[in-house]
């Protein structure tokens, strides 16, 4: 899938829809000692902001990719989401924010292999509706159009090719049109065609609708077609963050 080089992404104001500061996580050992992974990190990530996360491993990439994707905790800091301090907020609300706010893409897609592609799309939407909610079966029909499977949205997702079946897992995770996408190894299980074409359709997305993404990847080339590539070393921050694409 070619990427138009000529795409401008939409002028967007410069709004925080992530903020991390002093962040810590640590460990405990055994009943006495303890591990600090996380080392007091501040980043902030705009709205429509497309951000590689690299770093050798260890170095502590999942740990805050789960930390801003409020699955976990940090043991010092604040993150703030769309402006919410979450640190601030009980487990009922944070798992509110986190089903609104942000969508995740995983290495393993997790989609259920029993279930169509567009079954799987509506899944984060039936906590609110059932599955035969025509509202919702129209989102997940238009969602796989953005990704190019409308022709294969009855398909079970066992019998597609792994390209497809990440893309699938693109358009689940937009099911709530989340103002951050975080992506842990996207294409780590993919051919190098496949994973192409998995960045390019997520850079459309982000240029089409300014959604925000944070990408956890080892692969250079790609981490290059994003707008800064943030270096993890031993729990910290390797700054500065040049800005690759226009
Ligand atoms: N529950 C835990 N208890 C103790 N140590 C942990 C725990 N979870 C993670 N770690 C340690 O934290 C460090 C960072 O792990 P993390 O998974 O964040 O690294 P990573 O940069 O994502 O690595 P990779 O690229 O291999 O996925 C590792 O040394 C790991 O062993």
């Amino acid at each position: 899938m070619a990427e138009d080089p000529t795409a401008k992404r939409a002028v967007l104001p410069r709004v925080p829809v992530m903020e991390l500061k002093g962040i810590r996580r640590s460990y405990r050992l055994g009943k006495k000692s303890q591990i600090e992974i996380l080392h007091g990190i501040d980043l902030v990530l705009h709205r429509g902001e497309f951000l590689a996360l690299m770093g050798p491993s260890g170095s502590g990439k999942s740990t805050l990719l789960n930390i801003v994707g409020l699955l976990d905790r940090p043991t010092a800091g604040e993150v703030f989401i769309n402006g919410e301090d979450t640190s601030k907020l009980g487990d009922a609300d944070i798992t509110r924010l986190r089903g609104h706010a942000i969508g995740f893409v995983f290495q393993e897609h997790h989609l259920l292999s029993a279930f169509t592609a567009a079954e799987n799309v509506m899944l984060p939407m039936v906590v609110d509706h059932d599955f035969s909610s025509p509202a919702i079966i129209a989102r997940a029909r238009a969602l796989l159009g953005q990704v190019g499977l409308d022709h294969v949205a009855d398909h079970k997702s066992m019998n597609m090719s792994g390209g497809e079946q990440q893309r699938v897992a693109i358009a689940r995770a937009l099911a709530m049109r989340p103002a951050l996408v975080l992506a842990d190894e996207p294409t780590g299980n993919l051919d190098s065609e496949a994973a192409d074409n998995v960045l390019t359709l997520m850079r459309q997305i982000n240029r089409d609708s300014g959604t925000s993404f944070l990408i956890v990847t080892h692969n250079l080339e790609l981490a290059k077609r994003c707008d800064r590539i943030i270096d993890v070393a031993d729990g910290r921050l390797v700054m500065p963050t040049e800005h690759l694409e226009p």
